[in-house]
């Protein structure tokens, strides 16, 4: 049987099709798919041309590190203009997002403006450098200063110090709380480790066991807030295999994404945080028999020499909910 034949069988069943609505409204959020969010520096129009080519689930234009300090109003300026002609039309939906510059730069608020004035708005914002509480209430001040779409944006955050590390439940719950009087939710959390690094002093290694902690508090913090999270950036670009291997450990970790700088890495990612087609079997049948035996009356089964109860059928779940969602 095809993997999508047995998936309408599954859909059609009465107590599964509770259980996956349930795990889908909770998961809903994590599957506006972001496998590859690919950076494209705000001020070259020839890189921002060349990305609305690559088939990549998000699409960052950044205001921010990726722009020199005295590129900062070229790169408003060209987004200004792509925002006047509207979302460009790809084969299949995307995620179109801006990375604005942080509150601490003082250059926030003018980003703000530009983008939220326009005559379309992003999908997404991303804002860099959170620390504080009170960074995330000079972001919905200015939100609610400019935005005048009625169009609710997904607020993409970044933790990237150790500050922002230590405050990450009380951000995610205040941001959460603030966005209620606003037009932006928090979908996301990226973790930002080359800042992170940079800011407590790390020396970086290649197995990345040195910042092994602050990689699992962000993703455990995302899930615990139904958040997506989005694994570091991978700077050795040309590295193909040393790329492949740290995204198939961020996906293992719980992350849904992971960053990209350049359109190489782009498939290599997506890959990555896609199940293959080995899961989606295994998922498929385990969804299945975890139906017969709810129906015999049996919670716990064995399939294939493992224990199958409800957690592990949830896991299966969300490698359904993934495949369903690209
Ligand atoms: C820690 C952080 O904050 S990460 C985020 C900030 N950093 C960034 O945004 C960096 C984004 N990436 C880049 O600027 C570039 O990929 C670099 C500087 C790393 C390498 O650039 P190049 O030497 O030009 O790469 P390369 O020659 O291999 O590029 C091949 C093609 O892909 C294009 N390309 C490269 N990177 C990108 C990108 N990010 N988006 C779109 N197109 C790109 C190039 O323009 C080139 O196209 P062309 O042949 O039509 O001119
Ligand atoms: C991606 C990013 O901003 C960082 O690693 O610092
Ligand atoms: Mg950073």
């Amino acid at each position: 049987m095809t993997f999508h034949k047995s998936l309408c069988l599954i859909t059609k069943n009465s107590l599964l099709q509770r259980i996956i609505k349930e795990n889908i409204q909770i998961s809903k959020r994590w599957y506006l798919p972001r496998r590859a969010l690919m950076y494209v520096p705000g001020d070259d129009t020839r890189k921002l041309n060349k990305a609305f080519k690559i088939d990549v689930d998000c699409i960052v234009m950044d205001f921010e590190d990726g722009v020199a300090a005295n590129r900062k109003e070229v790169a408003r300026n060209t987004i200004r203009k792509l925002l006047e002609n509207g979302k460009p039309v790809k084969p299949r939906n995307y995620d179109w997002a801006i990375r604005i510059n942080s509150v601490p730069s003082g250059l926030c608020k003018d980003d703000l403006e530009v983008i939220l004035t326009a005559d379309s708005v992003p999908d997404s914002i991303l804002l860099p450098k959170v620390d504080t509480v009170s960074d995330i209430q000079y972001f919905t001040d200015a939100v609610n200063l400019y935005m005048k779409h009625d169009k609710q944006i997904n607020l993409i955050m970044y933790i990237e110090t150790a500050m922002a590390m230590i405050n990450l439940p009380e951000l995610c719950n205040s941001t959460i709380n603030l966005s209620k009087s606003s037009k932006f939710r928090l979908s996301t959390l990226i973790f930002g480790s080359d800042d992170f690094c940079a800011n407590i002093g790390i020396t970086r290694t290649n197995e990345s066991t040195e910042i092994l902690y602050a990689r699992q508090k962000l993703v455990l913090v995302a899930k615990a807030y139904g958040l997506q999270a989005i694994d570091m950036v991978y700077i050795m670009y040309k590295d193909f295999e040393g790329l492949k291997k740290q995204s198939a450990e961020g996906a293992r970790m719980g992350y849904t994404g992971k960053q990209v700088i350049h359109p190489a890495q782009v498939p290599i990612v997506q890959d990555a945080f896609m199940p293959n087609q080995k899961q989606i079997e295994w998922a498929t049948g385990v969804i299945k028999a975890f139906e017969e035996h709810q129906k015999s009356g049996k919670g716990a089964f064995n399939y294939d020499g493992v224990m199958i109860d409800m957690p592990t059928m949830k896991q299966a779940q969300n490698i359904i909910n993934l495949v369903k969602s690209v």
